[in-house]
């Protein structure tokens, strides 16, 4: 079974897949007279094509089974989808360019503190947690339109989680 080595997620390593949501290396604007600071435009919300609408919604997910196994992978042809963390877990992010091509995925650990915006039609896998019930802000979109599509891998891969990695 191929597996995926765990990188740590930097705006760099995942440029070609979409953004990175932090507030290391962004100036904050001071606002409300200095009493907040404001870590500006931080993503491009893409979800008007074909008349879509922006969708605000909060998911919980839960740990699967370890080791985990890649058995599928999604684009969202119409629109972005953004996942913000709000438990402060760490949690993890799959992504290839071609899912026929074990050799173009990529996995990354990201932080409690680090949110992903993946670019309309990136290829993904489903929300992966590292702790459970994992709460997350998600801004997709809303709208007619087939804005799924999905690919059932012949052969899982499997990601290269040191078994000490969950969260307590
Ligand atoms: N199904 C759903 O709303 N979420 C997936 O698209 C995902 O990437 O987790
Ligand atoms: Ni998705």
């Amino acid at each position: 079974m191929a597996t995926v080595s765990i990188e740590p997620l930097t705006k760099q390593a995942f440029a070609p897949f979409g953004e990175v949501i932090e507030t290391d290396g962004v100036t904050p604007l001071s606002i409300n007279q200095g009493y907040a600071s404001r870590f500006n435009d931080l993503a491009s919300i893409d979800v008007a094509a074909e008349g879509g609408q922006t969708n605000i919604s909060w998911f919980v997910a839960s740990l699967r089974p370890v080791p985990i196994a890649i058995r599928l992978m999604e684009r969202h042809p119409l629109g972005s989808q953004l996942f913000m963390p709000l438990g402060g877990a760490d949690w993890l992010v799959v992504v290839c360019s071609d899912p026929r091509n074990a050799a173009t995925y990529r996995a990354f650990r990201a932080t409690g503190q680090q949110g992903v915006n993946y670019a309309r039609n990136c290829w993904h896998h489903p929300l992966l947690v590292l702790k459970d019930a994992s709460p997350f802000l998600v801004v997709d979109r809303k709208g007619k339109g087939d804005n799924l599509e999905e690919y059932w891998l012949d052969e899982p891969m499997q990601l290269d989680l040191k078994p000490d990695r969950h969260e307590a």
